[in-house]
């Protein structure tokens, strides 16, 4: 029997795509999956690659079938499922193997994790990864989360089967045990804004200015060759150019305006709010799908309340000024709360080597990452990407236009929370003086909880009970 370098459990979407891209990589990979049928089904449709594919239908055959210390990769959904497997795997397994917990997890429950299983001396690895199948398949961005010593072990086979951005392989330890998965959910939370970005911009020129779906698509190619490009903007536009096949209308027609969520976008904007951040924009892309899903209410309410949206009129120029505007503020928004954890749980997340990562591989990767990679490099104040030279230089540029396009579309009836979440924040962010004194003196009055003088220490109360 062939001993493999490493096991994957769970034949899934993700788990399978893993395995081939490893097996691709001339890795031996040892692979389970709970319901057995799968695993024979995906033997078949391994072709050549097979050879390097060791199937086993019981857990501990898996166990026996991985070199020695061993690497057990889990690619299964959070939550109960990984309790219940690391319940059933660590009493086969010996001190010093490895599990690797490679789905999108709730970082509380990755920290949780690895320090049950150091009291039972196994090593565990929070990584995230991104690209979906195809990233997965052909190369991801990986978000590792671990100590030194489970990176040494682990490194040569992420590396090699990991996207590449001009060489350089987009995988890295980020700190320790919850920290990958972390980067992973606000990497998520980072899509969710983004992908809100491009369908408010998509229903601005679809319902405002009466564009057809090719239309939309040809100027998303266009956006897709300068510095808009990114991943999420080339594939939404190959969306607007099919066709369905039972009605011939176009396929973005006919998907119900109802969108999933499984969970990592409202991660992001709790663990904002727990640490005493915002993400603004992540909120209201958790929101707009959120309301997305309230369709017999918002069919009710368009009778009700009057539906009408009027029309815009915006230049195209101004729409991809508006959209660089607001993506830079979604990332920066991002990054704010990666500095943020950083601090809160020590783990010295390096900003700039995380912006590398993402690159290339993953569903965020942009000409954007490219240029915020080099403002954190530059940038001594880590965190606040607008206050880094050329990231402000091009908000400047590009504000007005965000200003205009907002503006358009609160006049017209168009609702638009991501972009309008983004003014909002940037011009919060830029007032030195800001609206909070009355905040503060509300509360003083009706709680006595005291303020502070500008210019004096102390807590101060008004004038308000004499
Ligand atoms: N799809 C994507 O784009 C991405 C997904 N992820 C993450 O990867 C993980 C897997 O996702 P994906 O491959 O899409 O999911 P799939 O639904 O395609 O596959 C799920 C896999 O998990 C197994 N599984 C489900 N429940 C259990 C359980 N209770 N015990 C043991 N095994 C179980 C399934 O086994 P069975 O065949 O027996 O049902 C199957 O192998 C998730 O954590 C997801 O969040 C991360 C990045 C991108
Ligand atoms: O991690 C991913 C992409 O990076 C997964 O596709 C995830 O499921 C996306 O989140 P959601 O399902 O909530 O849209």
């Amino acid at each position: 029997m062939t001993v493999a370098r490493i096991g994957i459990y769970g034949l899934g979407t993700m788990g399978s795509a893993l395995a081939l891209n490893m097996a691709e990589h001339g890795i031996d990979v040892a692979i389970s999956n709970r319901e057995v049928p799968r695993i024979n089904a995906f033997m078949d449709a391994s072709g050549d690659l097979s050879k390097r594919l060791h199937p086993h239908e019981t857990l501990a055959g898996f166990v026996a079938g991985l070199e020695v210390p061993r690497l057990v990769l889990f690619m299964i959904p959070s939550g109960d499922a990984m309790d219940e497997m690391i319940t059933r795997i660590a009493p086969l397994l010996d001190h010093g193997d490895m599990i690797i917990d490679a789905g999108n997890a709730d970082f509380h429950a990755t920290r949780r994790r690895a320090a049950d299983l150091a009291r039972q001396k196994l090593h565990f690895v929070g990584m995230g990864v991104s690209g979906g199948e195809q990233g997965a398949r052909h190369g991801p961005s990986m978000m590792v989360g671990g100590s030194d010593h489970s990176w040494q072990q682990l490194a040569p086979v992420l590396s090699s089967i990991a996207a590449r951005f001009r060489g350089d392989p987009c995988v890295a330890l980020l700190g320790p045990d919850g920290a990958g998965h972390f980067v992973k959910t606000v990497h998520n939370g980072i899509e969710y804004a983004d992908m809100q970005l491009i369908a408010e911009l998509h229903s601005l020129l679809r319902y405002g200015m009466a564009w057809t779906p090719p239309e939309v698509a040809d100027l998303f190619t266009v956006w897709n060759d300068g510095p808009l490009q990114s991943y999420l903007v080339g594939i939404t536009a190959n969306i607007l150019r099919a066709s369905d096949p039972d009605t011939g209308h176009p396929m973005i027609d006919v998907i119900k305006d109802s969108a999933g969520q499984k969970g990592t976008g409202r991660w992001t904007v709790i663990e904002a709010l727990c640490l005493g951040q915002s993400a603004t924009m992540i909120e209201a892309a958790v929101a707009a799908r959120s309301w997305s899903s309230e369709k017999d209410t918002r069919q009710t309410a368009e009778t009700v309340l009057g539906g009408a949206r009027l029309g815009v009129s915006l230049s195209a120029e101004t729409l991809a000024d508006a959209f660089l505007a607001a993506r830079i503020l979604a990332h920066a928004q991002g990054f704010r709360l990666l500095s943020e954890a950083s601090d809160h749980y020590d783990w010295q997340l390096d900003l700039a080597r995380i912006a590398e990562i993402w690159r290339a591989g993953c569903i965020i990767r942009s000409a954007l990452l490219d240029d915020i990679a080099a403002a954190f490099h530059d940038t001594p104040k880590h965190g606040e990407l607008i206050l880094a030279p050329v990231i402000a230089e091009r908000l400047g540029h590009a504000i007005p236009a965000l200003r205009e396009t907002v503006a358009a579309a609160v006049h017209a009836g168009h609702a638009v929370p991501a972009l309008s979440a983004a003014l909002a924040w940037y011009d919060s962010m830029r007032q030195g003086f800001g609206t909070a004194n009355i905040i503060q003196a509300q509360r003083d009055v009706f709680g006595r909880h005291g303020f502070q003088r500008l210019g004096q220490s102390g807590v101060h109360h008004g004038p308000w009970w004499d």
